[in-house]
């Protein structure tokens, strides 16, 4: 099979999570709050990434650790989007992450551990992500690990996904990035901390956000770093190269699942086109949408339709 054959993009979310987004008038600590309303979506940050990459078009796959009820809830939600499931399944619960929205939008969370898994469980999924890795154009994995899987676990996916001949896209932070870097992922989103952590140097605006973009796909010769900056927008460096796609200004509801929005529209549109601009700026586009929706890590049509009527602002910088 050659790349062109290759339709799908596989999703891993090692620590898979029932999001539930709580709307309350005031957070106040302490006290007893009923909550105006209440949303439950199949989370953790490779299924948002499922989720926008479908909306998109995309054939999809998810696979990662499940358990449980909420592991069963997951499974479905998933199926409902029109996603491929090919979870694995492991003792214990899945967990809820929990969103609290107050009147004024500002966002508290609060996210569970999760359930624990053993050798046996990180070898079977070694084989899922390897058969998965064979029919896809890239694998893109996300999120924080669950209690038991080693720090250099995504490592270990690397190899098998570039063995298999796809593309392996990582946005995770501390330890599982560093370790993760060392396998050489095509793709690496780190926030402005991550990145500072990773130079040695505050980033703080497009400018220093490119310097390090660079550095990092320089020295750990990843071929795509990109930089989220928020309302800014986000910096992409490519082949030497740095660009700076600013975000529209759009009416904020709910940012939890942006930066997850961001990798699904940028592998999306890296898988139909190859160009990794035209991938940033689809990147900040969908991201600015789901922003606008109050569902976690979804979006609106009509509200990506109006952000896409308008020219992006496209800058090279570095
Ligand atoms: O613990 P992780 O996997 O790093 O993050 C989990 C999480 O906060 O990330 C998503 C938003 O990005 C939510 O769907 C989810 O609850």
């Amino acid at each position: 099979m050659n790349a062109g054959e290759r339709g799908a993009i596989t999703t891993v979310t090692l620590n898979a999570a029932i999001d539930r987004r709580l709307e309350v008038s005031v957070l106040t600590p302490r006290t007893v709050m009923r909550a105006r309303r209440a949303e439950s979506t199949a989370g953790g940050k490779g299924l948002n990434v499922a989720r926008v990459a479908r909306r998109l078009g995309c054939d999809v796959i998810a696979t990662g650790f499940i358990a449980g009820h909420a592991g069963s809830f997951i499974a479905e939600n998933v199926e409902q989007e029109g996603i491929a499931p090919a979870f694995v399944r492991i003792s214990g619960e899945s967990r809820s992450c929990i969103n609290i929205i107050d009147a004024s939008g500002h966002s508290t969370e609060i996210l569970e551990p999760g359930p624990t898994v053993d050798s046996g469980d990180l070898e079977t999924l070694l084989a899922v992500v390897r058969d998965q890795a064979s029919r896809s154009s890239i694998v893109a994995m996300s999120g924080s690990p669950p209690r038991g899987c080693p720090e250099g676990f995504y490592a270990d996916l690397i190899r098998e996904i570039h063995a298999a001949g796809a593309l392996a896209f990582l946005d995770s932070s501390s330890a599982c990035l560093s370790h993760g870097l060392q396998a050489r992922p095509d793709f690496v989103k780190p926030n402005t901390d991550e990145i500072r952590d990773l130079v040695g140097e505050e980033v703080s605006c497009p400018s220093s956000a490119a310097r390090a973009a660079i550095e990092v796909a320089k020295k750990h010769q990843v071929r795509m770093v990109v930089v989220s900056l928020g309302p800014q927008g986000a910096v992409g460096a490519f082949g030497g190269r740095a660009w700076w796609v600013e975000a529209p200004d759009v009416p904020v509801a709910n940012t939890v699942g942006c930066g997850d929005a961001f990798v699904g529209a940028f592998a999306v549109e890296h898988q139909s086109s190859g160009d990794p601009v035209a991938a940033l700026v689809a990147g900040v586009r969908v991201s600015s949408a789901v922003a606008m929706s109050d569902t976690t890590g979804s979006f609106r049509q009509e509200d990506l339709d109006l952000i896409r009527q308008a020219s992006p602002a496209i800058h090279e910088v570095g």
